[in-house]
């Protein structure tokens, strides 16, 4: 990318941990990144694996930043940009937020400047690994260069997708920055299927966790549907099919409707609580 501006994460939880690994590791500068928390041990723990700078006061990294990436949980948001607003200027800098849930106008409301432009981000934390997710949604306040900007970013550490609205970014958020949670929910089930049934754990986790970056690379190398590739592992009156019908029974789609639609539920909830 060429547009590479100071940017600055307030707070150094799980997906800003991911974030900030997967741009260094994509070549962003570790120089013009900055990170700060209330406690020390994440910090520590970036700065001796990334070399880029921490603090623990967020007036200190937001002051050198161009972009302030918000990245507290929903909870604290009102309270931590509050606290920006009232002791750092931020007029020109562009505002990232990766909360879930939490409405564009909201942040005007907190950051007490209805004119900032804030970029909605739903990452995932496989972003760490430079396959992450990234649902992006912006109002019309945000330029061309700050969309590009952000989307460079993201697309340093995975895939990005434009959505329409906000509405959409819940529903992205519930799929994708939720899905690597149930990818493995379902993974560490089949493991202990098979240490159930007499595998080492060390063994079951290798042949799970090898099958489930097979069956993806698979999927993203394939013309196929993903039916189509389910049926070519199912032969006629053989092994799989026994097992696909076991879950088929259980109704796995319904399952995950249920699983998406109460995860975009509390997304709707956490917009009206936070
Ligand atoms: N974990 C995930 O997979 C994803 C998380 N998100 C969003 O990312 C945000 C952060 O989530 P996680 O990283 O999972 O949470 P986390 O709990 O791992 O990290 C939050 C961090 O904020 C720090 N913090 C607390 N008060 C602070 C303050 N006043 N100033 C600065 N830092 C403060 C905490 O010490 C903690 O290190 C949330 O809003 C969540 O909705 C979005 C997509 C995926
Ligand atoms: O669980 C959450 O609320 C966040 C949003 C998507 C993944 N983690």
């Amino acid at each position: 990318m060429n547009d590479i501006r100071n940017i600055a994460f307030i707070g150094a939880g799980n997906m800003t941990q991911s974030i900030v690994g997967g741009m260094c590791q994509s070549g962003y500068p570790a120089k013009q990144i900055w990170v700060s928390n209330p406690s020390s041990a994440k910090l520590e723990k970036l700065e001796s694996a990334h070399g880029l700078n921490t603090s623990n006061d967020n007036h200190h990294v937001a002051k050198q930043a161009d972009v302030i990436v918000l990245a507290v949980k929903p909870q604290l948001m009102a309270d931590v940009c509050s606290d920006l607003a009232a002791n750092v200027d931020l007029s020109g800098k562009l505002i990232i937020t990766i909360a879930a849930g939490i409405r564009i106008p909201k942040y005007h409301q907190y950051l007490n400047d209805d004119q900032l432009t804030v970029i909605r981000v739903m990452p995932n934390t496989p972003s760490l690994v430079g396959e992450g997710v990234s649902g992006i949604v912006s109002d019309e306040r945000a330029q061309a260069s700050d969309k590009d900007y952000v989307t460079d970013v993201f697309n340093g550490v995975g895939e990005t997708i434009w959505v329409a609205d906000e509405d959409e970014l819940d529903i992205l958020g519930a799929v994708a920055g939720s899905g690597p949670a149930y990818f493995f929910e379902f993974m560490a089930s089949l493991k202990k299927a098979a240490v159930e049934l007499g595998f080492d754990s060390e063994k079951a986790r290798l042949m799970v966790q090898q099958t489930c970056l097979g069956a993806a690379k698979m999927a993203q190398h394939s013309d196929l549907s993903l039916e189509e590739l389910r049926k070519q592992v199912t032969s006629k009156g053989g092994s799989t099919a026994k097992g696909v019908e076991v879950y088929q029974q259980a109704d796995i789609d319904n399952i995950s409707s249920d699983a998406v639609k109460a995860a975009v539920k509390r997304n709707q909830e956490m917009a009206e609580l936070f």
